[in-house]
Formats: structure tokens, sequence, C-alpha cells
């Protein structure tokens, strides 16, 4: 794992923000397509503003969630309406949204690996919607699990849909995005701990974190 600390979320944001914009030219440079996962949740919105509006080959670059609230796509909590109203719009527009569809796994198999995988994670160190003491948590990190299943959270949200183990851990390029201490805590518990009980471990071997306090 890399840790990357900065003085304040806001230079956090835009530097990440570049470094994507970066993977991106440079996965085209190689490559027709690239392929872009990035998560919902409260923290990446500045990160998807900012991005959103950088020159970039859009139309050659394919994104989808790492992971998707059982909610309507126009409800205040769909991750694909942060996803359409925060990153597809602006240059980011001509991008083709890729859906999570776990009756359809093999839809995904054009996409992978990812070429840029961008993450959040929460305190309890969940991470896409990999969430400890979740009933299938097992099943979404084997290695055989299909690219993507349904999940149910432990803690009476909404059900889920999420990018499984493999998946995550097959990512080209690897970025965590978190502010605050308590996460800050999580994440150096996790360094030693199983993905079963802190999900974020599948990827800490290969993953750049991003961390400000605020
Ligand atoms: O839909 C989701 O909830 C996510 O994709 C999830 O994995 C998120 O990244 C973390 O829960 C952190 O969420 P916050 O950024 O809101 O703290």
């Amino acid at each position: 794992m890399k840790l990357i600390e900065y003085p304040d979320a806001e230079m956090m944001m835009m530097r990440v923000a570049d470094i994507l914009a970066s993977e991106i030219s440079g996965t085209l440079a190689a490559h027709d397509r690239a392929t872009l996962a990035v998560p919902g949740g409260s923290t990446p919105g500045p990160v998807f503003d900012i991005l959103s509006g950088i020159r970039l080959p859009w139309d050659r670059v394919h994104v989808m969630l790492t992971d998707e609230r059982q909610v309507p796509a126009d409800h205040p909590r769909s991750n694909e309406r942060l996803l359409r109203e925060r990153l597809l719009r602006d240059r980011a527009a001509a991008a083709t949204f890729v859906p999570l569809d776990p009756a359809n796994p093999e839809a995904l198999a054009d996409e992978l690996p990812l070429s840029i995988l961008l993450l959040g994670m929460g305190a309890d160190s969940h991470t896409a919607s990999l969430f400890p003491r979740s009933p299938q948590l097992e099943a979404t990190l084997a290695d055989d699990a299909p690219p993507v299943m349904r999940i149910d959270p432990p803690e009476g949200l909404e059900g889920r849909v999420t990018l499984t183990g493999p998946v995550l851990r097959g990512a080209m390029r690897c970025h965590v995005l978190i502010t605050g201490d308590a996460k800050r805590a999580a994440l150096d518990t996790a360094l030693d701990a199983d993905p079963l009980d802190a999900p974020i471990a599948v990827v800490l071997d290969q993953a750049n974190v991003h961390w400000a306090r605020s």
C-alpha cells in the first residue's frame, strides 16, 4: 500500500482528479478504451466535478460504479444519479455508462480487467458494497466469484449490487479515497486484517490510499 496524506480534502480532490485523468490518458495511449470504476457515497463528488471538466477522449472511456444501492435511478441515494449529476456531464458526457447487472455478470467481461479503480471506504472498513458481517461476503470475495453480485448489508441498509473481490484485486490501477480520523484508524487496523473482517484489505497490497483529515 502507498499512503498519500494531503493537507486538506480540497487539495486531495484536485490531485486525485489529476491522477485519474493522467491514468485515463495513459491507458488510451496504449489501448482503444479505458474502463474507470468509481464509488458512490458522499466523498468522491468533488473529484467527479473536476474530472468531468478535463479534456480527454471521453468517447473512448467506459465508466461504471463499484457498487449500487437498490433504489430507483432518480432516488437521492442512487449512486447512478450521483454519477450522472457530477461525472457524466460537461466534457465527460461523451463517456459510456456501463450498468451493473447481477443477472448478467458476463456483460462485464469486455470491461475487465478494470483500467482504473477508485474506491471509497466506510469507517467499518467496507469498500464497494463488500460489508463485514454481510451473509454473502465470503461468496463475493471468493476467487471464482462472478464480477458482479447482489449483497445484503448487515445494518438494515437497502440491498446492494457490488463488484466482487476478483474484479477489485484485478484492476490495473487502484486508488482509495478517504477522509477523517475514523477512516484512517479503520485503514490502519485493516492493514493486518483478513478481508472477511475488514473487506478493504482485499485491495490494500496494490492500493494507493489518498487521505486528508478534513
Ligand atoms: O454506495 C456506497 O455507499 C459506496 O460506494 C461505498 O463503498 C462508499 O464508498 C463508502 O460507504 C464510503 O461512503 P462515504 O464516502 O459516504 O463515506
